[in-house]
């Protein structure tokens, strides 16, 4: 079945820069390889992580092109083409399609509050512009608009719409989406917090900007969901948890974090665009703790069934 493939852990891709602070061919790659090595299902490029609204399309386009480079036909990759118009938007999806990407997602529209009519002609025109199967992106924290039950159904009417990846902390809104669309469908879990419970509740894997950090756990929760050990999932999902509130508890952008972790690991991909913050001060030495924990994290797991 077609859908299998999008079935699993997604980590999305952080945008990787080089010292100067332009997109690396190199840093990219390498991080790509990386997680194909831990094993993950596939990639979500050019999303939230992948810092998309900083980055000119010639950035953006540079990305989806390294990426599959990387791990073209190991890893599903889907590109996320969500950008400030409709024109830019098919422009990367048209891109993405040449080279061979597996899916398409975007954002409604940002910045104008538009009508529910505007953000189905959006996703309609991206959706015509290439035959690939299209996964709705719906995070109202940073979009400020949370798709309604009656849109998505509305967009499942056309046959390429096979899914969404949603964020919105409600787990409710994934056991509904899911129950509109069935099979047919895939939703992808957003909050990586729940993502133990976005499963239970009907989704069929997840996208995450944290699973980049720790790909290790989340393909562990995965695997206790799928036996139906659950009480390793929870207990596992409380140890991602208090990794994320100390990812997002300090000064500086989570991605920045995870970079200087990243970077503690071996991998360096730079820091984050502006006006995303990097990390400075005394909080470059709690890195190195947080950095501890997910690593002990790691270690914890790894021997467990
Ligand atoms: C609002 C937001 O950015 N959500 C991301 C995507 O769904 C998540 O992957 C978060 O980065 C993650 O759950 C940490 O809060
Ligand atoms: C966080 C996430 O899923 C994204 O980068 O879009």
């Amino acid at each position: 079945m077609i859908l299998e493939k999008f079935k699993g852990v997604f980590p999305a891709l952080y945008a990787c820069y080089d010292d100067t602070g332009e997109i690396s061919r190199e840093r990219t790659m390498s991080l790509c390889n990386y997680l194909y090595e831990k094993g993950v299902k596939g990639l979500y490029v050019g999303g939230s992580s992948g810092e998309c609204i900083y980055q000119n399309l010639e950035e953006r386009k540079a990305t989806l092109k390294y990426a599959s480079e990387a791990v073209k036909g190991k890893l599903t990759l889907i590109a996320h083409v969500g950008a400030p118009s409709t024109r830019e938007s098919k422009i990367l999806a048209r891109y993405a399609a040449e080279l061979g990407y597996d899916g398409l997602s975007a954002i409604p529209p940002i910045y104008f509050k538009l009508p529910e009519s505007s953000i189905y002609n959006y996703w309609t025109e991206i959706i015509d512009s290439t035959d690939l199967p299209f996964f709705i992106y719906n995070i109202p924290q940073t979009t400020g608009y949370s798709l309604s039950l009656d849109l998505f159904k509305k967009m499942l009417a056309n046959k390429k719409v096979k899914g969404v990846k949603n964020s919105s902390m409600p787990v409710l809104d994934i056991e509904r989406f899911k129950r509109a669309g069935g099979d047919d469908i895939i939703v992808f879990n957003g909050p990586d917090e729940q993502y133990v419970a976005g499963r239970l509740m009907g989704a069929d894997g997840g996208i995450g900007g944290t699973y980049g950090v720790m790909p290790e756990l989340f393909l562990k929760a995965e695997e206790f969901v799928t036996s139906g050990g659950f009480k390793n999932a929870r207990a596992i999902q409380g140890d991602i948890n208090d990794i994320i509130i100390a990812l997002t508890s300090l000064n500086g952008s989570m991605y920045s974090v995870i970079k200087e972790i990243l970077k503690l690991k071996g991998m360096n991909l730079g820091s984050v665009r502006a006006p995303l913050e990097g990390v400075s001060g005394e909080d470059l030495n709690k890195v190195k703790d947080i950095k501890e924990l997910i690593d002990s994290t790691i270690l914890k797991w790894k021997k467990v069934k």
